[in-house]
């Protein structure tokens, strides 16, 4: 059997629901600790409680302490997987934050659930069978960080969470899933492009992140800037383009040696410098604004955080936003 690590950080797979109030929230004593026994006779199970956060309160700084905590482990207790449980809220920046920065080539799931341990259709346990034997399957190794629930398999690059309440809210707008779990095992039926790490060793910098809208102007650009701040993403208007008042304030963050990611709000295409007239992208592109090539405005972030911690020097990040 497969030496496997779970990791717990809480979230609704880790809740209870209060029968009197009605109200989701954590528990004293995870519930996930009385399913571990069932889960025995698919690997050897090591379980760890890292955090016990719903995932709102999950920050970078938790992210990189989990990142850690992989890297430690595959390296001294020679684990084979890793499973890690996570509130769906942020779930899926966790997963990027991962599939970014870990260099240990071992399986990492990442899964959760919509609803909490006692509510009837729980989804929790499930999901954590079936991201084990993701975990402990040959075929994982070597497609990065994964995101397993309702018997589906997603790239931490693509995946994202699209219905409040759904069970099925995990999709990959752009490619879909990359194969399923089923009773009778674990198949694959796509292989995900290249995957690019940076090894960093610590998360120090501010990045915020902006939705256009119609008739976006300079001001919010002008209020950010009394922040301490090492860069922006913004998502922008379809293939890449801002209100012309925007792109004015685009102008200061620039002039200022602030680094602009541009994504778009709509959640399938990549951005390009198509359009010439005021505020589009080819303006945008001769400003010196980055683009990015798919990823949504949260990931763009994780990304454009994790590529600071290495440089702010605008041609080495449109690289490393290419990559
Ligand atoms: N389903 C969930 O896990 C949602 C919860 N609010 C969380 O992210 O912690």
């Amino acid at each position: 059997m497969k030496k496997i690590l779970i990791i717990h950080t809480g979230g609704t797979i880790s809740m209870k629901e209060d029968e009197k109030t009605g109200a989701v929230q954590p528990d004293e004593k995870n519930p996930l600790h009385d399913t571990t026994p069932s889960l025995m006779n698919l690997a050897d199970l090591h379980v760890e409680e890292l955090f016990h956060l719903p995932s709102p309160h999950i920050t970078p700084m938790e992210m990189l302490v989990l990142r850690n905590k992989i890297e430690e482990k595959v390296t001294k207790e020679k684990i084979e997987g890793v499973v890690i449980t996570h509130g769906t809220d942020t779930l899926e920046e966790t997963a990027y934050f991962l599939d970014l920065t870990v260099q240990a080539d071992v399986p990492i799931v990442v899964t959760g659930a919509m609803r909490s341990s006692n509510e009837i259709g729980a989804d929790g346990l499930y999901n954590l069978i079936s991201s084990v034997k993701v975990a402990a399957s040959d075929e994982a190794r070597g497609k990065g960080v994964l995101v397993v629930l309702n018997d589906e398999i997603h790239t931490a690059k693509n995946v994202t969470k699209t219905h409040t309440s759904n069970v099925a809210t995990f999709q990959s707008p752009q490619y879909g899933p990359i194969g399923i779990v089923t009773k009778r095992g674990v198949f694959f039926h796509h292989a995900p492009t290249k995957r690019a790490t940076y090894p960093i060793e610590r998360i120090s910098k501010n990045v915020i992140l902006l939705k256009a809208y119609a008739g976006m102007d300079e001001s919010l650009f002008r209020a950010i800037q009394t922040l301490p701040l090492d860069g922006v993403v913004i998502e922008a208007l379809g293939q890449g383009n801002l209100p012309p008042r925007a792109a004015k304030g685009v102008c200061s963050l620039l002039a200022a040696n602030i680094p602009v990611v541009l994504v778009s709000r709509c959640f399938n295409g990549i951005v390009q410098d198509i359009y010439g007239y005021e505020g589009g992208g080819k303006q945008l592109k001769e400003m010196g604004v980055i683009f990015s090539n798919g990823l949504s405005g949260q990931k763009a972030r994780i990304k454009l955080l994790v590529a600071l911690e290495m440089t702010n020097e605008p041609q080495t990040l449109q690289q490393v936003f290419m990559e």
